[in-house]
C-alpha cells in the first residue's frame, strides 16, 4: 500500500493538512469551553459572544475542511485502488498461457473486483481513519499538556495499554481476511460457472440446480464474514474495557486537581471532552490498524509477473518438424506422434480419432504448452527454446472456441491494431462474412454483445476473417469450418489453401473428399 500512497504524495498531503484542519478545528473548539465558561462565571457578555463568534468561525472553517477532506480522500483512494488493479492486469497481460490457466479465470474477476472493494472500504478507508487518529490524539495531547503535565503523562500510559494490548488479535483478524477473500474467489466462480450454464439447465427443467450450487457458496461465504466479525467483536470488547477505565482515570485525577484547587472548576468539562475524544479515537484507531494491516496483506497473494522476453525471436524461414514427440497431462496417458515436417508455403491436413491429441498438438505448435518431450522444431531451433511471442507474430490461428468482445466488429477482428478499411474488407471477404457485416444497423461499427449475439457459423467466419487480417506466415486452424454449411466451408477453405507463400495446417474431423487433393499432405494421429 505503501507504494500506491507514495504514488499520489501530493494528493495525499493535501489530505492530511485538510485533515489537521478539521482535527485542529474540533480542538481548539474543545479548548475554548474553558475561557467561554469563564466568562459565564464571571458573567462578562462582550467577552462570551467574542468567544463564541470564535467558535463558529472555527466551525465554519471545521465544515469546509470536512467537505474537501472527503472529496479529495474519494479522488485518492480511487486512484490508488485503480493502480493496484492496473499492477494486477498488468501482471496477468504478463503471464504465459500455462500461468494463466493455473487458475480460475473467474479468481481473476474476484481479485479485480471483490478484492479491490475490500482494499477501498476496509484497506484504505482504515487507513485513512488512522491518519486522522493520529493527527486527533497529538493535538489532543498538546491540548492535555496545556491543561496539566501530569494528566497528559497518565493519558499517554493509558493509550500505549490501548494500542498495545489488541495486537494479540492481529494473527487471527489476517487469517479471517485472507478465508473471506478466498471464499468471494469461490463464490464468484460458482456463480459464474452455474449462470453461464443457464440455458442447459433450463432445457432439463434443472434451474433449481442453480441456487442449490451458488448457496453453498454464498453461506461459506456469510460464515466467513461472521468470523471475522467476532475477532473484530473480542478485540473491541478489550479496547472496550480500556478506554471505559482509561476515561474513569481522567476524571478521577481532574476531579482531585480541582478539588486541589489547581485546576479550575471548566477544566473538567474539557477534561472529560479531550479524554474522550482521545480514548474512542484510539480505540477507533486501533481497530482500523488491524482490519488495514489485514486487508493490506492481500495484496501479496497477487503474482507479480514481468513480461518474459527470453528466448529466441525469430521469423519462420523454412519448416516445422517433429521427432519422438510426445506430451502427458498430469495424471493422464501420454500421447504420442508421429514424426512430421510442415515446410514452408504447403498445405497440410491433421486428422484422427476423437481424443487422438490434435488440439493438443494444436497448442504445443502455438507455444501454448512447453512441456513436451522428444524434439520440436522451428526451423532449427527447439519450440522450447523460442520466444512464445515470436511465435504468435509466425502463426495466425483459429480455434474451436469464437470468442466475442464486447465491442465493435472492426475492434473485435483488429483486435485495436490499426488496419485499413481495404485490408479488412479483403479478409471478411474471404472468410464470406462481409455480406452479414454490412446487413447490420452499423456495419463494421455494429455493437457485438457476445457470442450469443452470432450464429456458431457466423462466429466462425469472424475468427477466420481476423486470422487472415493479421496475414501470418503459417495459419494453424482447428476445426476451423466445423459450423458452415458445405457450400461456405467449401469456398473458405480454397481461399485459404490458395494462399501460395503461406503454410496451412488444418486440424480436421470433417475431410471432404473432395478436399484431399488440396493438401500436400494428410497426417493421422492415432
Ligand atoms: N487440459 C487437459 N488436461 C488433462 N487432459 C487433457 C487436457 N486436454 C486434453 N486432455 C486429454 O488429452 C487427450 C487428447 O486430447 P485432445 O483434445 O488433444 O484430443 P483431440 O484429438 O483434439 O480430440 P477431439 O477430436 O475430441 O477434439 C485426451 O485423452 C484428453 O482427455
Amino acid at each position: 500500500m505503501k507504494k500506491y500512497f507514495l504514488k499520489h504524495k501530493i494528493l495525499n498531503f493535501i489530505l492530511i493538512i485538510l485533515t489537521t484542519i478539521t482535527v485542529g478545528a474540533q480542538t481548539i473548539n474543545s479548548m475554548l469551553l474553558i475561557p467561554l465558561m469563564q466568562a459565564m462565571t464571571d458573567k462578562n457578555v462582550n467577552q462570551f459572544l467574542r468567544i463564541l463568534l470564535i467558535f463558529v468561525v472555527i466551525f465554519v472553517v471545521l465544515v469546509l475542511a470536512n467537505y474537501f477532506q472527503t472529496v479529495v480522500q474519494t479522488i485518492v483512494t480511487q486512484k490508488q485502488v485503480n493502480d493496484i488493479r492496473e499492477d494486477i492486469l498488468t501482471s496477468v497481460s504478463n503471464m504465459n498461457y500455462e500461468e494463466f490457466h493455473s487458475r480460475k479465470s473467474s479468481d481473476y474477476v474476484s481479485w479485480i473486483t471483490n478484492d479491490m472493494s475490500m482494499v477501498e472500504t476496509e484497506g484504505f478507508a482504515n487507513f485513512y481513519n488512522i491518519i486522522t487518529c493520529i493527527i486527533t490524539v497529538i493535538l489532543t495531547a498538546l491540548a492535555l499538556f496545556k491543561l496539566n503535565n501530569t494528566i497528559l503523562i497518565v493519558a499517554i500510559v493509558l493509550g500505549l495499554l490501548m494500542t498495545t494490548a489488541p495486537r494479540i488479535f492481529d494473527d487471527e483478524m489476517r487469517r479471517a481476511v485472507k478465508n473471506i477473500s478466498q471464499k468471494n474467489e469461490k463464490f464468484t466462480f460458482i456463480s459464474n460457472n452455474y449462470l453461464t450454464g443457464f440455458d442447459l439447465l433450463f432445457h432439463n427443467e434443472r434451474t433449481k440446480l442453480l441456487i442449490e450450487k451458488i448457496k453453498i457458496s454464498f453461506t461459506d461465504l456469510k460464515q466467513a464474514k461472521v468470523k471475522q466479525s467476532k475477532v473484530q467483536a473480542s478485540m473491541i470488547v478489550v479496547i472496550l474495557l480500556l478506554n471505559v477505565i482509561a476515561q474513569c482515570s481522567m476524571l478521577g485525577l481532574t476531579g482531585y486537581y480541582i478539588i486541589q484547587g489547581k485546576l479550575p472548576i471548566g477544566a473538567i468539562m474539557v477534561s472529560v471532552n479531550l479524554s474522550g475524544v482521545l480514548f474512542n479515537t484510539i480505540q477507533t484507531m486501533v481497530g482500523a490498524y488491524s482490519r488495514a494491516k489485514a486487508n493490506g496483506n492481500i495484496l501479496d497473494k497477487y503474482p507479480v509477473v514481468e513480461r518474459d522476453d527470453l528466448g529466441i525471436s525469430k521469423d519462420f524461414d523454412n519448416i516445422i518438424s517433429s521427432k519422438n514427440l510426445t506430451f502427458k497431462y498430469n495424471d493422464k496417458s501420454t500421447i504420442t506422434y508421429p514424426s512430421f515436417t510442415f515446410s514452408k508455403g504447403k498445405k497440410y491436413a491433421l486428422i484422427g480419432s476423437s481424443g487422438s491429441g490434435k488440439s493438443t498438438l494444436f497448442k504445443l505448435l502455438i507455444g501454448d504448452l512447453r512441456k513436451y518431450q522428444g524434439n520440436l522444431n522451428f526451423d532449427n531451433d527447439s519450440y522450447s527454446e523460442l520466444n512464445v511471442s515470436s511465435l504468435h507474430n509466425n502463426i495466425s490461428i483459429v480455434d474451436q472456441t469464437s470468442h466475442i468482445f464486447s465491442d465493435t466488429v472492426r475492434n473485435n477482428l483488429t483486435l485495436g491494431l490499426e488496419f485499413t478499411h481495404q485490408e479488412i474488407k479483403e479478409a471478411t471477404d474471404k472468410a464470406q462474412i462481409t455480406d452479414y457485416i454490412e446487413s447490420l444497423e452499423n456495419g463494421y461499427e455494429t455493437i457485438l454483445k457476445d457470442t450469443s449475439d452470432l450464429s456458431g457459423g457466423q462466429a466462425q467466419r469472424l475468427s477466420l476473417a481476423r486470422a487472415l487480417l493479421f496475414n501470418r506466415n503459417i495459419f494453424l486452424i482447428d476445426e476451423g469450418t466445423s459450423s458452415l454449411d458445405k457450400e461456405i466451408a467449401r469456398k473458405v477453405e480454397d481461399t485459404i489453401l490458395k494462399t501460395k507463400d503461406k503454410t496451412v495446417i488444418m486440424i480436421t474431423h470433417h475431410l471432404r473428399e473432395e478436399s484431399k487433393k488440396d493438401f500436400d499432405e494428410i497426417i493421422e494421429l492415432s
